[in-house]
């Protein structure tokens, strides 16, 4: 006889079903996996936590499309927190029950509801939503719930949390309950949750992974003290080696705000939150997703389960409101067995508050030091290293031979590369990012071009002022310059494109009020 199972670690599964996690690159299953999957195949009610990026999606995912039998009903149906997460967990579903033929859909508010509709006449067997569309749907009678066997709810303690129970309510009492099995997972567990979830579940499994730390020690765990923190923030994206970072903010405006003042000092940065039109915010995450994106500022509404890869830093510029948040927004890093770094910002008023959520992390987060001007010039003299020797390998300068040679009859050519460097090195601390194209026309009316001034502390400076200095400084009417964009510490203003050599020389380290000024032109992000 022809065998049709095969084994993922010690778990029996069906062919196709290994066929598919072993494209995905799954060799071994994760501790929850192991723990879970045999008890979710056998039918029990069960409650996994485990760690950030462990891989809960498919420990729940693998056993419920293995029990998924070949007709156009829902048999599944997964809730989510968010609607990232739900497009997310119906992407991962949709590769783990490839061979199989799974058809999983992802329903959630902000998406035509008629487009939803005619996908599920069409037939699906699994559905991923955020409870608020899902209901939508039961009410409008577009979705028939009477032939889902497994529930699950992913980050079920924020799903079970006050704002979502009555909801999830409602959509539990459309399933069938004879047979229902009730899955809940996430990588917080609060204790009122086993009682709530007493309710809905039959003789739940309890499965927990490593009771002593919440949080995933792949992760590297510091905190800043400062009341600066923009300008601490700064400082820190100019030392640390950042592939791809988060920055959390509590509020949606505190996350508009931090974009535009990033955005502003040419640090290529989207914001993501729940004001945001849908399609702004599947704009951001695929830029994002796609590598186009080097930060995304977000609410907590990015804290759980995104799975993003390559996330090397996640940085709390506002502190987390509970532990579990702390939990989930530092889990967007350390994934999958890769290291991350995880910062958070406080003022000196919270310090007690990041103690409380060190202690219910069950974490350390050490103290460090603000980077110094002198780590910042250290960093910037190690990225020079590493471009220059990059320039050598690739070769291609040889046109510049030529000023090399006439040069060494009089000096050391040590000297005259190290002099080169130092050139190089004062342009580079004027204009921090290689992106700074000369004089760029970043969001320019044609013919004119955008200056970014930073006034430094200098609060009392007004437009006026800097309108007044230009004008007088660089003899051009004081008519020709607009102003554009007025934020606490910089300024962008808008000149004739002809005068902007001349504004930009005269003006280069130039004073109003007595105030160090520096100019320079607006960075494209
Ligand atoms: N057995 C495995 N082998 C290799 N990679 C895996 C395995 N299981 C899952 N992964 C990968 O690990 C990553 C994290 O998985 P997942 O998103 O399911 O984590 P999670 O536990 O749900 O985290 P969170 O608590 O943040 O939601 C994913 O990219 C997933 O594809
Ligand atoms: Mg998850």
């Amino acid at each position: 006889m022809k065998k049709d199972t095969e084994f993922f670690g010690d778990i029996q599964l069906s062919k196709k079903m290994l066929a598919a996690i072993t494209e995905m690159g799954f060799e071994e299953p994760s501790p929850i996996q192991s723990q879970t999957i045999p008890l979710v195949l056998a039918g029990n009610d069960v409650i996994g936590q485990a760690q950030t990026g462990t891989g809960k999606t498919a420990a729940f995912g693998i056993p419920t499309l293995e029990r998924i039998v070949d007709n156009r009903q829902i048999q599944a149906l997964v809730l989510t927190p968010t609607r990232e997460l739900a497009i997310q967990i119906s992407e991962e579903l949709t590769k783990i029950g490839k061979f199989k033929r799974i058809k999983a859909l992802p329903i959630y508010g902000g998406q035509s509801i008629d487009r939803q509709i005619r996908a599920l006449k069409f037939g699906v067997q699994v559905v991923i939503g955020t409870p608020g569309r899902l209901l939508d749907h039961i009410r409008r009678n577009t979705i028939k719930l009477d032939s889902v066997k497994t529930l699950i709810l992913d980050e079920a303690d924020e799903m079970l949390d006050m704002g979502f129970i009555d909801d999830i309510e409602t959509i539990i009492q459309n399933i069938p309950a004879e047979d229902r099995q009730t899955l809940l997972f996430s990588a917080t567990m609060p204790a009122p949750i086993a009682k709530l979830a007493g309710r809905y579940m039959k003789q739940p499994h309890k499965v927990t992974i490593s009771k002593e730390q919440l949080t995933v020690p792949l992760i590297d765990q510091w905190y800043y003290e400062t009341r600066e923190k923009l300008e601490g923030l700064c400082r820190v994206l100019d030392v640390e080696e950042i592939g791809r970072l988060i920055i959390f903010c509590r509020t949606k405006k505190g996350v508009d705000d931090l974009v535009a003042s990033l955005q502003a000092r040419g640090y290529m940065s989207d914001g993501l939150h729940g004001d945001l039109s849908q399609s702004q915010r599947d704009r951001v995450m695929k830029k994002f997703r796609d590598g186009k994106l080097e930060i995304l500022v977000a609410t907590d509404v990015a804290a759980r389960g995104l799975d993003i890869e390559d996330i090397t830093h996640v940085i709390n510029y506002d502190i987390p409101q509970d532990h579990e948040s702390y939990v989930h927004r530092i889990g967007r890093t350390g994934r999958a067995g890769k290291k991350g770094s995880a910062i958070t910002f406080i003022e000196p008023r919270e310090y007690r508050q990041l103690k409380i959520i060190e202690k219910l992390a069950k974490t350390r987060i050490i103290r460090k030091q603000l980077p110094s001007s002198a780590d910042i010039l250290e960093r910037q003299r190690e990225v020079i290293k590493t471009r220059l020797a990059q320039t050598l390998d690739r070769r291609g300068f040889t046109d510049y031979h030529s000023i090399i040679v006439d040069l060494s009859s009089d000096y050391d050519p040590v000297d005259i590369a190290a002099a080169a460097v130092k050139l190089y090195q004062e342009g580079y601390k004027e204009k921090p990012e290689e992106t700074a194209a000369p004089l760029a026309h970043t969001g320019a009316e044609p013919g004119m071009v955008r200056l970014f001034i930073n006034i430094g502390r200098s609060q009392k400076i007004r437009p006026e002022d800097i309108v007044r200095t230009i004008a007088n400084e660089a003899d051009i009417p004081g008519s020709m310059i607009g102003v554009i964009n007025i934020y606490d510490k910089f300024t962008f203003v808008e000149i004739p494109e002809d005068v902007a050599e001349r504004v930009m020389s005269v003006m280069h380290r130039n004073t109003i009020k007595g105030y160090k000024i520096n100019v320079e032109p607006a960075k494209s992000r």
